[in-house]
């Protein structure tokens, strides 16, 4: 395959190829590369066509581009990176570049530098998590009113959407279903710092306004929460159709009502994307000391005030961390789930390290043997 830089030139821009840097642009509202993606881009211009994944598959993904969507096989680029990195691999609201061979094959040759990116936990051999969705602003944290709020599980996702690098936002559903929707919004907000937390009822309405003014039309964003919290009522009133199968409905499936695979990168009416696969549904807590410092800003801003630098805030004297609990200022349960956060984290980045330094060894290994069997050869030669 020629390099995409070879077929490149100024000169080639503006000889009709339909794929030129100019056409770019008319692409379904809502989907904006960023700066970095589209500069990445400009190389393959003249060869490739831009493209967004909207599914990604075992030996392909599906791309929206300008021309519609297209099914691609990866490129050897893509497959050489992923296979030491798989984190390299093409995932949901990735930016790629994307070529139309003449003989009609079509491949995805390069997955485009990500704004950020949603990483599922559990590192694999190579010690990189995998990407679930890429891309996304805002990753709206579902949760129900009823049964009750589970703060926990907030402050477990909200450490996730944090290390992916977008904004999140929590929204409380099923507001219609108790009688103090505010009060209980309120109490949530209590423990979660720097991002907005909405009462909404899908089923009344109440609220929707609010979340809609919090979306705008060039925002890609996902939905992560418990099962039955109401992601797909979200997302259908949201794209004001029946776009993701609900609760009770897909229970139905056998009868064959609902069982084609549903859209996975969902363009809203209004504008906007909304990312939503099984693997984002499946996505674990990555644990991330700086996202962790995020979500419990109370407890880092009380930590600073500890007697001693390395305060373990267990039983140290002049620990100001205890002695909010003692107040009453801080929960003593909060500082439980913080702590159990931050063992979880480095837990992960030991095993990560493990499996880094496994590797390293196995390539040393290789390469002693490669060694060897040339020494040997050269021997036999003498
Ligand atoms: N009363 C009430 N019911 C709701 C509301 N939002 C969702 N539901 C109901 O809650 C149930 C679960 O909703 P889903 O949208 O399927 O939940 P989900 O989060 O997509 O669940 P999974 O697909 O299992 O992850 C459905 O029966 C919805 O009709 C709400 O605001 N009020
Ligand atoms: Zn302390």
């Amino acid at each position: 395959m020629s390099h995409p830089r070879e077929n490149n030139s100024h000169a080639q821009s503006h000889d009709g190829n339909p794929h030129n840097g100019a056409q770019i642009i008319p692409f379904p509202t809502g989907h904006v590369p960023a700066t970095e993606a589209a500069e990445a881009f400009r190389p393959y211009a003249g060869s490739h066509a831009l493209g967004r994944v909207s599914r990604v598959e075992r030996g392909g993904a599906e791309v929206l581009t300008a021309d519609g969507e297209l099914l691609a096989t990866y490129g050897g680029d893509v497959l050489a990176a992923a296979a030491t990195d798989r984190s390299r691999f093409p995932a949901a609201g990735d930016w790629a570049a994307v070529r139309r061979w003449p003989d009609g094959r079509i491949t995805l040759d390069a997955v485009l530098p990500r704004r950020t990116a949603l990483v599922r936990d559990g590192v694999d051999r190579t010690s990189h998590g995998q990407v679930v969705a890429a891309n996304i602003d805002l990753v709206v944290i579902v949760e129900h009113l009823d049964p009750e709020p589970d703060v926990g599980r907030i402050e477990r996702l909200l450490v996730l959407a944090w290390g992916s690098g977008a904004t999140p936002l929590v929204v409380l559903t099923k507001a219609d279903l108790v009688p103090d929707a505010e009060g209980m919004r309120a109490e949530v907000a209590r423990n979660v710092f720097g991002v907005d937390v909405l009462a909404v009822s899908v089923t009344e309405g109440d609220g929707m306004d609010e979340l809609s003014r919090r979306l705008t039309p060039e925002m890609t964003m996902t939905l992560v929460g418990p099962s039955g919290a109401g992601k797909s009522t979200l997302v259908n009133t949201l794209a004001g159709a029946e776009v993701m199968p609900i609760g009770d409905v897909r229970e139905r499936d056998g009868k064959g009502r609902h069982t084609t695979t549903h859209r996975e990168l969902i363009t809203l009416p209004g504008g906007g994307v909304v990312i939503d696969t099984p693997g984002v549904r499946a996505v674990g807590l990555v644990a991330d000391d700086e996202a962790i410092a995020e979500v419990f800003q109370d407890i880092e801003e009380l930590a600073a005030e500890c007697r001693f630098r390395d305060c373990s805030h267990m039983s140290e004297p002049g620990c100001a961390v205890l002695e909010a609990i003692d107040d009453g200022e801080l929960g003593e349960d909060r500082l439980l789930r913080w702590r159990k956060l931050g063992r979880e984290a480095a837990y992960q980045a030991r095993r990560a390290d493990a499996r880094l330094r496994q590797q390293e060894r196995n390539l040393w290994k290789q390469r002693e043997k490669a060694l060897r069997q040339h020494y040997q050869h050269k021997g036999r030669r003498r």
